[in-house]
């Protein structure tokens, strides 16, 4: 079941991976969740996205319906049984606070919101890491059959974090059989409520990492470490990030279930017309999700980048090239500071908006396949010569990218691709401020700083739209998460107060143990570290 190569008669060629670099071909769903990241360092993806989808059937089905739809395009049942999968799903999206799992808030004309935070750990990453926690469970329990000791396959998950997904892999991961999870956090960079949330963790299968560094060195680190072989082999090295394909597949299923929602809630929108989304973006992940919502026939007039001040995809949008871009360090010394949080002179910017402080969105890597494929195709070769020229293309990009720390400007044509179905904005700490603000006294909601970078961008796009499109925001976070940048936005609004929007477990929190070791940012370091830890569990 788990062989690399299973591009057998019952797959489809959406249900058999490669990665973006040409080295991988033909591997099965359970390897490239297993594995995932590609050995020749790419991400994986499914060989085509299905285009012969009968989405407009599914306006009625509930959020694991349609999970179970979308989830079948992309894993052969000869993988997972069709009643299998669907346990795995109905257990998954059984710990969300919302019945509707991620419920659409109408905001104000046409501006939606789609609240994406009801899970475990109060942030969008639940929607996709309760699912890939239950996988690997699912995955390793049948790979561990009627097996003890040293035979068992002990999966080690390794996480970059920027706050977010640090926890929810956390939630999805801690007790689980056969897993241990090490997530990274660059130390003193995320909200006090994230670290709360990780580092209160003390399982025994749970590592949390302060490295003295940002995201982008975290998620250097995790990638290095899975480019070794030796470690990749004595510790089975698995991913949550989004390099993780079944990140990204479990994210599109709420672009769908948010479009059925807004054709029942408003009067004029009705399945077939376009809508636009709108997202906070940092590692490109989330949005991707929409890309093969698209692909599959959801009608999207665009999908909208929202970045913050760390905006090497906005200025991707704006002149194709794609730069990493030091902020100079007068001007990083410069930056507002809130919870004990400033900005760096080291690339990154810190803004009120931390789980987007990313200097090179890891996703953008999978995009550029799509649009050096189509770009090859345009050419009139067979697929396998297109899908061969996109891995190579990737291949040039991504080494300009770590050599000469940037590429581009693109070929005109891969511009204007790109720009048919995404639009970009840059949005700044003080606009962001502003929306919380106007949001709060115009319809008493609280966004989080995330989810205003969106919005902020939302409002501009409604703008130039064609009348009438609707825009769905999504709402990426808790706002109780940031406290700080709450506070900051609202703290002059006499009607606010910061306790309305606290969950109980976050006061918890506060009070429980924490565990977490600090480490320099160098991935032997956090190597050693990791292999210590997991040592020690097992041995116990
Ligand atoms: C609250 C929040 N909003 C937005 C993002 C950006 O999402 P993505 O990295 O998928 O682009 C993140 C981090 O991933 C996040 O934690
Ligand atoms: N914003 C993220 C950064 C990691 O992104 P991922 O989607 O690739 O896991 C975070 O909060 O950790």
């Amino acid at each position: 079941m788990a062989d690399e190569s299973s591009h057998s008669k019952t797959h489809t060629e959406s249900q058999i991976y490669l990665s973006t670099r040409g080295g991988d071909y033909d591997l099965s769903f359970e390897t490239v969740v297993l594995k995932g990241l590609a050995a020749d360092g790419g991400l994986f993806l499914p060989h085509e996205i299905p285009t012969a989808v009968d989405w407009q059937d599914w306006a009625d089905l509930s959020y694991e319906d349609i999970a179970l739809k979308i989830f079948s395009f992309y894993i052969s049942t000869s993988e997972i049984p069709t009643a299998d999968l669907k346990a795995i799903i109905d257990r998954s999206y059984s710990t969300f606070r919302a019945k509707e799992v991620a419920p659409l808030v109408h905001l104000k004309d046409d501006l939606y919101l789609l609240e994406l935070f009801h899970g475990p750990s109060y942030s969008f990453k639940d929607c996709a890491l309760q699912f890939l926690g239950n996988l690997f469970e699912y995955f390793l329990t049948r790979k561990n059959e009627g097996k003890v000791g040293k035979d068992r396959h002990h999966l080690t998950v390794v996480g970059a974090t920027s706050g977010d997904t640090g926890s929810a892999a956390i939630y999805g991961l801690r007790g689980k059989k056969d897993v241990s999870v090490a997530i990274l956090h660059p130390k003193g960079r995320v909200s006090p409520i994230q670290e709360a949330q990780m580092t209160a963790c003390i399982d025994a299968n749970v590592y949390n990492l302060a490295v003295k560094g940002t995201f982008d060195d975290c998620q250097d680190i995790v990638k290095t470490l899975f480019g070794d072989p030796e470690t990749n082999k004595d510790l089975k090295l698995g991913a949550v990030n989004s390099i993780n394909f079944s990140r990204i597949l479990a994210q599109i299923v709420y672009y769908f279930k948010s479009y059925f929602a807004l054709a029942k809630q408003s009067e004029t929108f009705k399945v077939g017309d376009t809508v636009r989304f709108v997202v906070p973006t940092g590692n490109f992940g989330d949005i991707l999700a929409g890309y093969f919502a698209v692909r599959m026939g959801l009608p999207v007039d665009r999908l909208v980048i929202a970045t913050n001040e760390n905006d090497i995809l906005d200025r991707f949008w704006k002149t194709g090239r794609y730069e990493k871009h030091a902020v100079p360090a007068k001007e990083a010394e410069g930056g507002l500071e809130v919870d004990g949080v400033k900005a760096h002179a080291d690339g990154v910017k810190e803004t009120l908006s931390p789980a987007m402080d990313i200097l090179v969105s890891s996703n953008f890597e999978r995009l550029l396949w799509f649009l050096a494929y189509e770009f090859a195709a345009t050419v009139g070769m067979d697929d396998e010569f297109n899908k061969k020229h996109a891995g190579q293309e990737v291949n040039a990009w991504l080494r300009d990218l770590k050599v000469k720390g940037g590429f581009g400007p693109v070929y005109k044509d891969v511009l204007s691709s790109a720009r048919r179905t995404f639009e970009s904005e840059r949005v700044s700490d003080e606009q962001t401020v502003e929306t919380m603000k106007q949001f709060y006294d115009a319809v008493g909601y609280v966004l989080d700083p995330h989810t205003a970078v969106g919005v902020t961008a939302a409002v501009r796009s409604i703008e130039r739209a064609d009348d009438g499109v609707p825009h769905i925001s999504l709402s990426t976070a808790h706002p109780a998460k940031f406290a700080g940048a709450v506070e900051l936005a609202l703290k002059d609004n006499d009607k606010f107060s910061f306790d309305k929007v606290l969950p109980e477990e976050f006061v918890a929190l506060e009070k429980k143990p924490r565990r977490v070791a600090d480490v320099d940012n160098d991935w032997k370091a956090v190597r050693d570290l990791v292999r210590q830890q997991v040592e020690k569990e097992l041995s116990s």
